[in-house]
Formats: C-alpha cells, sequence, structure tokens
C-alpha cells in the first residue's frame, strides 16, 4: 500500500457540516413537536432488526419513530442533500431504498459509545444503511452541554489514529458514512429538563441490496 492508503487510516473519515440545514422555522416546529411529546421517547437500543435489546453501558438515550405530520416534511430535507453528499464524502452512487429515521434525545449523562452504524437488518433483502445523516436542534439558549459528534479514523488512538468532534449545534446537519466509527460523548443537563435535551433526529439513506 501507498503512503496515501495508510493516511486514510488514520485519518477522521469524510463528513460533511452543513449548518441552518433545515432552517429556523422548521427546528423552532420539531423542538416544539418534542415537547408535545415527551411520553412517547423510549429506552433506545442496540443490536439489529431481529436482536434488539437495551445496554445503558453502550447507549444511554430515549427515541421514537413516531414524526406525526412532520415526516414527510424532514424525510424531503434528507433525501435533497443526498446527492451533493455523495459527491462530497466520495461515496460510490448507490440506489436508495428508502430512509430510516429516529427522533433521539440525549439528556443528562447520556451517551452512545463508539460503534458503527452499518449491519442492521437482520434478513433478506437485507436493505443496508450506507450513509448517516443527524440533524441537531435544541432550546435557546440551550440548555446542556458536551455532547459532541466524535468521529474516529480507522486505525485507533494509540496506533496513530485520530478523531474530530462536531457539535451539535441548532439546525445543524452532520453527513457521513454510515460505516465510520463514531460516538455521541456525554451529555451533561443538570435541571434534567426534557426541554433542555440534546435533541436529533438520525437519518439512515439505505441502499438496495445487490
Ligand atoms: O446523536 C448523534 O449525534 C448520533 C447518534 C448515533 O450515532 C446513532 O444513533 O447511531
Ligand atoms: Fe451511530
Amino acid at each position: 500500500m501507498n503512503a496515501k492508503t495508510f493516511s486514510a487510516f488514520s485519518a477522521p473519515p469524510p463528513h460533511w457540516v452543513v449548518d441552518a440545514a433545515f432552517g429556523a422555522e422548521l427546528a423552532a416546529r420539531l423542538l416544539k413537536f418534542v415537547l408535545e411529546r415527551e411520553p412517547v421517547f423510549a429506552d433506545t437500543t442496540i443490536g439489529n432488526t431481529a436482536n434488539k435489546f437495551v445496554r445503558k453501558s453502550v447507549r444511554s438515550s430515549r427515541a421514537t419513530q413516531d414524526f406525526g405530520d412532520l415526516r414527510a416534511e424532514v424525510e424531503a430535507r434528507f433525501r435533497a442533500r443526498l446527492p451533493a453528499a455523495i459527491s462530497r464524502l466520495g461515496l460510490a452512487p448507490f440506489a436508495l431504498k428508502g430512509l430510516s429515521m429516529e427522533l433521539a434525545a440525549h439528556g443528562d449523562g447520556d451517551f452512545y459509545h463508539r460503534h458503527i452504524d452499518t449491519f442492521v437488518a437482520s434478513g433478506p433483502p437485507r436493505p443496508d444503511r450506507i450513509l448517516t445523516g443527524v440533524y441537531y436542534f435544541h432550546a435557546t439558549p440551550c440548555g446542556f452541554t458536551g455532547g459532541d459528534l466524535r468521529l474516529h479514523s480507522l486505525r485507533s488512538a494509540d496506533d496513530g489514529g485520530s478523531h474530530v468532534d462536531i457539535a451539535p449545534k441548532n439546525d445543524r446537519l452532520l453527513l457521513f458514512p454510515a460505516w465510520a466509527p463514531h460516538e455521541v460523548r456525554p451529555v451533561s443537563c443538570p435541571d434534567r429538563d426534557f426541554g433542555q435535551s440534546r435533541f436529533a433526529i438520525n437519518c439512515w439513506y439505505l441502499g438496495k441490496s445487490v
């Protein structure tokens, strides 16, 4: 292998940060939506579609797949970014099978340890996650600290690897390949009010299996 190939293992994975991504008006509607729905947020799980379980030592947060009337609008916003994301991240073009979305809240002490987002479909036709999009929103002023999304190189830190931290700013969209190792750094939200949580929409762009 040449030097360029080796340096790709030590550099943080490709990523694209878009600020003012969905617009302040939609961010505000999303915040209003989640504040009215705290009871439908349930403990998040890890594993694949056939074998899901809560494991608070690995992933601590709450989420819902209920987007109410906002689903179509949110989906359209994510879909609109796909062509540019493919070219900016240097991904091979893929046939989009659909999007899978989740609305997540990280409150005081919540985090998600280092992981990758691929290989979650357990059976045929096994549509796989190719690209991860995360859209952040929160109350103003921001009621939490921490919660950066850390993207890791494939090579580990003690072997010359590196990472980059992306702050979960209101109305910010982050896109990265679903195979990229990443984690959510711990959130501190001292007044423990749900409305002060670090809110995010996870969107996985699913490729058709071949
Ligand atoms: O909230 C984030 O920044 C990312 C969450 C995540 O990595 C996941 O749900 O797979
Ligand atoms: Fe993830």
